[in-house]
């Protein structure tokens, strides 16, 4: 079977995304695998599926599975990706701003133009059950045993989990190490993104995610948010920070707790293709 596809980018979190608006797409995590591989595949962090909406007050619905097949509740790369993508199909003007339902609840996007996008990903989730993270109550610091070493994380989620390590100076070697391992940990039932974020200023980050389903990635969206929300809940960045990642800068804005927050950043488009079943003998 011959899939359309559209690749796509935010800030090198490179993406494939589908057109399912009539519902018809049926993947199974093979063909998601085999999609992903890099040599043989299409190559993507995340597969992205533009769905009819489930609901009655979302204009559309997205499915997001990494790279390894596993799915995920919020990809803020991502549904930057999808908001450029359904404005160039001509179902989202610029300006106007659309509920885009996903695995894990509604987001609401606005195309500043036709690059540049702005999401509500509405507010993180700090409590340990609705991560979910093993812990008994919520603190702004948690300390986990990684290979009989302490490791003080925060943990919150996007609609995804998230761990944060914030440290002023991660050596390259130990991050090498705890990205798996954070992302692996067994408190993180469902497992983990992991993130590494320094501090440069109360208005600006450096963050490096190693990413569940996808290991290593030039960005993360939810991971930016995450590291951003982080902080703020401890009181260390102002309501307004730039998030520095290995592909490119986002800009998230969050006030505290009872507030939603906003990401801003780019969607990028880089070719569109036709994904030809390897079985197909032609
Ligand atoms: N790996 C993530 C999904 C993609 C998140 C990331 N690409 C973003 O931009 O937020 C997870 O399994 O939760």
């Amino acid at each position: 079977m011959a899939i359309r596809f559209t690749k796509m980018h935010g800030s090198g979190n490179d993406f494939v995304v589908i057109d399912s608006r009539d519902g018809a797409l049926a993947l199974d995590v093979a063909v998601i695998r085999a999609m992903a591989d890099r040599h043989t595949g299409i190559g993507f962090d995340q597969l992205l599926s533009v769905e009819p909406a489930r609901d009655g007050s979302s204009a559309f619905y997205y499915g997001i599975w990494n790279g390894d097949g596993s799915p995920s509740g919020q990809c803020g790369n991502g549904v930057r990706c999808v908001a450029a993508w359904l404005h160039r199909a001509g179902a989202l003007p610029l300006g106007e701003t659309v509920r885009i339902q996903s695995p894990s609840g509604p987001v609401a996007v606005r195309m500043l133009d036709a690059h540049q996008v702005t999401v509500d990903m509405g507010e993180p989730i700090f409590d340990p059950a609705r991560i979910p993270f093993d812990a008994p109550h919520v603190t702004n610091r948690y300390v986990l045993d990684v290979d009989g070493q302490p490791v003080e994380i925060g943990a919150v989620s996007m609609g995804n989990p998230h761990a944060v390590v914030v440290e002023d100076a991660v050596s390259s070697k130990a991050m090498a190490r705890l990205g798996p391992a954070l992302t692996a940990h067994p408190r993180f039932r469902e497992g983990a993104n992991a993130g590494f974020v320094q501090k440069l200023s109360r208005q600006h980050l450096r963050l490096f995610v190693h990413e569940r389903g996808a290991g290593w990635t030039q960005a993360c969206g939810t991971g930016a948010c995450a590291a951003m929300a982080v902080l703020r809940h401890r009181g260390e960045v102002d309501e307004r920070v730039q998030v520095d990642l290995p592909g490119g800068s986002l800009h998230i804005e969050w006030s505290g707790p009872g507030q939603t927050l906003w990401m801003t950043g780019p969607a990028a488009f880089v070719f569109e293709g036709e994904w030809l079943d390897p079985q197909r003998d032609d």
